[in-house]
């Protein structure tokens, strides 16, 4: 999908990952609601884009994935400023072992709210203009990080929905392609404090410490680029696109038969 003249929202995207997504969708010609429950922390970035784009092709909103109403008044607004919506991007996260409900509640069931009231809006067969869903998960989604058992559990559930979704849209017609980035380490906020945010699980920081060395780090300028190839690449749904510091890779997962319950 060419992105020219297409509207985008991006949820957690006063910083991070989410910045560098709204960033790399507006260089390729979209018009861009960046949405984040930290409007103090959007305002600087807010700036930049609207002086390097035009204060035409970007808009913040400030909503809390955690709602399910401030997100329909968010996706409300955006159709009413930019006529419709294309793209989703449920992006924003929090890696806090000790309010694991918290962990879950944003991660995962942000991202299947967000999905659901995107519905709505882009869904061809209640009158949408189809398009796609990015959803953010981890390399956490696709191998456990001992240190956050709630944090992997939710990217898991990231992975297992973009798939299902993906699936249940291309039997039923929603013209809506779904994908889910799976990243390892990136330099952001998220990955400071370490110990804080392990909660119980502090102990096991150092381990953690030292994956992060083995592994290395990338930009979010990294993440954004492999976003953007899922977005442009109609062929792809339901892919889980690892982003390492050696390059972008898509997971292969079993695959069984329904007739005999087995791997092929
Ligand atoms: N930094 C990393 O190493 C990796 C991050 N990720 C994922 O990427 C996504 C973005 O993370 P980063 O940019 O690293 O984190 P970050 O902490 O730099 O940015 C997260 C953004 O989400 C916003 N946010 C938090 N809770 C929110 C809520 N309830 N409603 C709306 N916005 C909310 C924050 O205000 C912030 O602007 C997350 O889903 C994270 O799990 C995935 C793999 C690696
Ligand atoms: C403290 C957590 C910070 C950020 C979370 C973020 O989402 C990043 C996750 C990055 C890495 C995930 C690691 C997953 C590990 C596994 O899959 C393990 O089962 C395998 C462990 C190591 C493989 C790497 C290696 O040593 O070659």
């Amino acid at each position: 999908m060419a992105l020219v003249g297409k509207t985008a929202v991006v949820t957690g995207a006063a910083m991070g990952i989410g910045r560098a997504l709204a960033e790399i969708l507006l260089e390729n010609g979209a018009k861009v609601a960046l949405l984040d429950i930290n409007e103090a922390a959007a305002e600087r970035p807010l700036q930049a884009l609207e002086q390097h784009f035009g204060a035409e092709k970007t808009i913040f909103l400030k909503c809390d994935v955690e709602s399910e109403e401030q997100i329909r008044a968010a996706f409300k607004k955006t159709v009413e400023i930019f006529g419709g919506i294309d793209i989703l991007c449920n992006n924003a996260g929090v890696l806090n072992e000790t309010s694991w409900e918290k962990t879950i509640s944003i991660n995962l069931m942000g991202v299947i709210r967000g999905t659901y009231v995107a519905l709505e809006q882009m869904n061809q067969l209640s009158g949408g203009r189809g398009g796609v869903i990015i959803n953010m998960a981890s390399m956490a989604g696709i191998g456990p990080l001992l240190s956050c058992p709630s944090y992997t559990a939710s990217k898991f559930g990231v992975v297992g929905f973009t798939r299902a979704m993906a699936a249940a849209s291309e039997a039923s017609g929603y013209g809506i392609r779904f994908n889910a980035v799976c990243p390892g380490f990136v330099q952001t906020d998220l990955i400071t404090n370490i110990p804080v945010r392990l909660g119980q699980f502090s102990n096991l920081a150092a381990a953690t410490h030292k994956l992060v060395d083995v592994m290395g780090t990338i930009a979010v300028s990294d993440v954004a680029a492999a976003a953007l190839e899922l977005l442009i690449d109609d062929t792809k749904n339901g892919e889980a696109l690892l982003v390492l510091q050696s390059g972008a890779t898509y997971m292969q997962f079993p695959t069984f038969n329904p007739t005999q319950n087995k791997p092929l």
